[in-house]
This record gives C-alpha cells, structure tokens and sequence, in this order.
C-alpha cells in the first residue's frame, strides 16, 4: 500500500532505550500542508518520536513514509535528501553562535549543493539574496552580519526558522521551538511557523508545552502520553476528559489550566490503558 501524496505515514513505530519504550507502536497519517501540535507530559516520548521522522535516530521498529517512500530504511545521499525535504528547528536554536547571522542561514542550503562548492565555502548571488529575503520575511535582515551567539532567543530562532526555510523543506518539524522564549516572542516564532504552512503549504509539525498554543495555531493536535498516542483530533475535540487522558489526571485532580506546561504537571499520572487514536475532524483532508 502507497501513502497519498506528500503525506507523512508513521506506521507501527516503537523507539526503545534500553528497557525503557520512549515510543510505542504509533500509527500517524499527516497530509500535506497540516500544521499538527504534539502535547504531553515530560517524558512522553514527543522529542523521541520527531527526531525519528528526520532520522537523527531510527525507530527499534516500525517504518516512516513520506510521499510513498519509505524514508527510515534511507542511507546515504537519499537519506542526506530527505532530511534537506524535512527540516528541523530546536529548542536551543543549534545556530554556530560565532558565524554571522547570514552565513548561518546560508548553511541550510549546504545540502543542495556540491561537495565542492561546500569546500569553497563559495554560495552564489542567488543564495545570498534568497538567505536575505528569508530574513526579510522574519524580520530581522538588520543582524544579518552580527555573530549569531550575539543575538536574543527570539531572534536566534528566527534566524533557525530562515536557515530552515533555506532547505527548501517540504515538511518542517519543531522540537519545543519556544519553549525557552518569552511570551512576545514567542508570538513570533509560532505567527511565522503559521505564516510558512499557510503560504508555503509546508506540512508543520512541533511539539509544544502549553495547551493554549496548539489550541491557537495548530488544525490538529495529536496527544501522547507513555510513547503512545491517547488523542488525535481537532483542538474542539481536545475537551476536559481527553486533556486529562493526556496529562494524566485523575477524576479528582485540581483543574488543569490552558498554560500548563509538560514539565508543570505535577498531578499523579494515569496508566493510559488503551491508546488508540480518536476518530480526526479536518474538513478538505
Ligand atoms: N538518548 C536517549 N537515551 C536514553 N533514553 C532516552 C533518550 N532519549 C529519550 N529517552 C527517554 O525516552 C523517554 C521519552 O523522552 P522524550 O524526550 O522523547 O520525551 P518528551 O515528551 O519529548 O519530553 P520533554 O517534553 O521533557 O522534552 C524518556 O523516558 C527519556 O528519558
């Protein structure tokens, strides 16, 4: 059976560490041009299971499709391909802090080009005025020559954002992106993810610690608790009952808030028995 275009197929996937299973046999389809929040507690396995879409480590089992093709049994060049397709942003930026800020986003090209032109370290005219008009779009052109390590948290990942947006993605993934901002920039960060699904019809899908954000910006938010998935649906469907299947509490815990945060949660968890994803509501997918 062949995934639908451009849809991202997560099939059966388990991660184990040891004897301890991060991630548990997920099955996730994403179409194309979704913008997906995962939610859950510290420890569920979020992180886990976006770094094995872009193949920074492989499921214990399991296998991920894009467009059809299975991308977790991809090596080499193919592999270097599919992760120029499917970017990556972090919570810590991970911009090279001496490097001005134009170079680093120029380094999200690297893959699109020869190994010789890397060792020139020689990028066209082009690509300089591409890497400008990205930071034009998340407005901060102004730093373009400042070293990156120089520049706020909010600005640091929008110039990730840019570096990202240089490869070209067709998917972009973002691991906790403003979990280590303000409020106001943080508002930044997640208007521009919406701004690149929207106009670019990039496939966005991050991991976020508060509720109220993926309510905000996400058209589907999938909610792991224990590596598995307890809750996949859209942000109207997310009531009472499944926000507690997804962090944990009890019928007698104290209401959990809007704000909460993966690592706020202090109620006492819930054993999720079954974990078989509720029945999603996207018109037009
Ligand atoms: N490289 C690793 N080696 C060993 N255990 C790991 C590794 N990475 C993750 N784990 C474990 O896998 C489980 C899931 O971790 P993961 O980071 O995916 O959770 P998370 O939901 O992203 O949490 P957080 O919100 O705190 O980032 C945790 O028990 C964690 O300790």
């Amino acid at each position: 059976m062949s995934a639908s275009s451009a849809t991202l197929e997560i099939r059966g996937v388990t991660r184990r560490f040891g004897k301890n299973t991060a991630v548990s046999d997920i099955n996730v389809s994403i179409p194309r041009g979704q913008m997906v929040g995962i939610i859950g507690r510290s420890g569920a396995g979020k992180s886990t299971l976006l770094r094995m879409i872009n193949r920074l480590i492989d499921p214990s089992q399991g296998s991920i499709f894009f467009d059809g093709a299975e991308v977790s049994s991809l090596h080499g060049s193919p592999l270097r391909r599919w992760q120029r397709d499917c970017a990556m942003i972090f919570q810590q930026f991970n911009l090279v802090p001496r490097l001005d800020v134009l170079t680093n986003v120029l380094l999200g090209r690297l893959n699109h080009r020869s190994t010789v032109s890397n060792l020139l370290g020689m990028f066209t005219h082009t690509e300089c005025a591409e890497a400008v008009a990205a930071l034009e779009r998340l407005d901060i052109a102004r730093t373009a020559l400042q070293p990156a390590g120089t520049l706020s948290g909010g600005q640091q990942q929008r110039v990730a954002i840019a570096r990202a947006m240089m490869q070209q993605p067709k998917v972009l993934l973002a691991d906790e992106p403003i979990a280590s901002l303000d409020p106001l920039n943080a508002k930044v960060v997640m208007d521009s993810l919406r701004d690149i699904n929207l106009r670019e019809g990039i496939t966005v899908v991050t991991n976020l610690h508060t509720l109220d954000t993926a309510r905000a910006y996400c058209n589907r938010i999938i909610g792991m608790a224990a590596g598995k998935v307890v809750f996949d649906g859209a942000p109207e469907d997310l009531d009472r009952d499944a926000v507690r299947t997804v962090y944990g509490a009890d019928a007698s815990g104290a209401d959990i808030s809007e704000a909460i945060t993966s690592t706020s949660v202090t109620i006492k968890p819930k054993i999720i028995a079954s974990a078989g994803p509720l029945e999603p509501a996207f018109p037009g997918y």
